[in-house]
């Protein structure tokens, strides 16, 4: 691997993006991400700013899905549709009216009642809170695959990561998907794909090949710091959050992004300045998410959770992103 002029060339780039990895590229990759968002206009109809689908929920989890739908609303999404198992659905409209909910995963007729919605949606984010049962995972694997053939968006989140680890063909160079593992996931990922462990002293070189292995499909490995890659560049996102680290945090992630792919994507590379319109956007929903951690933290303290959070995601979003 490493004598390969055009491997070894990449990962100089990503050495030296390392080195000058600094405050003032945290900056400019956050006016890119500016760039991308699309401005709010009394002509526009419900619905263009973007129509997303969350694909997870089950017996278990109902949090991880919700978080994830309504944090696409709140950043900026007119539509949010979750698509689960039939358990999960009551909880998941009991929790908020906003949400448009589809209680499928679980039925024989899943793909083809998931199927039905895909031409109304912009982007899907598969994963929060689905949980690990083969039946719900083959159903999934189906939209999945409706969805690549659509060439609709997909994050690929949580429980949505352990199906591509038993499955890297699944996403195996499809551009259009973009992964956010957390620690464990990632190394999961990266036993699967490159059948060996990663070499935890060399963050950026594991997730920089792990993309490269799946075909360059965006990957963001979540932690202290975010290091996010497409195979070609890396960026890394340290956006000051907080010590607090509650369960569904990711999820807040991974629904942001939703919303953002579909910007980045409508806004193109030309917004982005030649950067992956993919990899702004996941930078955008990184640090989106570390900046509701950290205002959160600074009202809440070690009492902090991921609803504190979503409360910030309006003026954490303003911000970053609108000053
Ligand atoms: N309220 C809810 O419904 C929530 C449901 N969740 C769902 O729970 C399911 C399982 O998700 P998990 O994230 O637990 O996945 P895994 O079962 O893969 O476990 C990840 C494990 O890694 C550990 N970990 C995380 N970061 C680490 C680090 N830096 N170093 C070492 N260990 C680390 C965590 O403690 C966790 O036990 C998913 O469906 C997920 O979406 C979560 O999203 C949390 C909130
Ligand atoms: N040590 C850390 N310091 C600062 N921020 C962190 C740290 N670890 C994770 N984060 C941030 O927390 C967010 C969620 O990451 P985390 O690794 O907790 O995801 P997760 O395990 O998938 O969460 P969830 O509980 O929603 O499934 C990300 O924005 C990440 O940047
Ligand atoms: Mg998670």
């Amino acid at each position: 691997g490493a004598c390969n002029p055009r491997y070894s060339g990449v990962l100089e780039r990503a050495f030296s993006l390392r080195k000058a990895h600094s405050i003032k590229d945290m900056e400019n990759t956050l006016q890119l991400v500016r760039n991308i968002i699309p401005p709010l206009s009394s002509t526009k109809h419900k619905g263009q700013d973007g129509r997303i689908g969350v694909v997870g929920g089950c017996q278990e989890y109902t949090g991880a899905p919700y978080f994830a739908a309504i944090s696409a609303l709140k950043v900026g999404a007119d539509l949010s549709h979750v698509f689960c198992a039939s358990a999960a659905a009551p909880v998941i409209k009991a929790y908020s009216p906003e949400l448009i909910v589809h209680p499928v995963l679980d039925s024989p007729s899943a793909v083809h009642e998931a199927e039905k919605w895909l031409p109304r949606l912009h982007a899907l984010v598969v994963g929060p809170g689905l949980g690990r049962d083969d039946a719900l995972l083959r159903n999934v694997q189906g939209i999945l695959e409706a969805s690549k053939a659509r060439d609709i968006p997909v994050v690929i989140d949580a429980d949505g990561l352990w199906l591509v680890a038993q499955q890297p063909a699944l996403i195996q160079g499809y551009r259009k998907a973009v992964l956010t593992p957390n620690h464990m996931e990632f190394s999961r990922l990266y036993d699967a794909v490159l059948r060996g462990p990663m070499d935890s002293n060399d963050s950026h070189g594991s997730v920089l090949r792990l993309s490269q292995a799946l075909g360059n499909v965006t990957v963001v490995q979540k932690g202290e710091r975010d290091i996010l890659s497409n195979g070609q560049q890396v960026l890394v996102c340290s956006q000051e959050g907080s010590s607090r680290r509650c369960g569904g945090q990711g999820d807040l992630l991974s629904g942001s992004l939703g919303v953002l792919v579909h910007w980045a994507l409508l806004a193109g590379p030309e917004k982005t300045n030649g950067s992956s319109p993919l990899l702004v956007a996941a930078f955008g929903a990184c640090s989106l998410t570390r900046q509701c951690n950290h205002q959160a933290f600074q009202k809440h303290g070690r009492s902090t959770t991921t609803s504190d959070m979503i409360a910030e995601v309006g003026a954490a979003f303003s911000k970053l992103f609108e000053t």
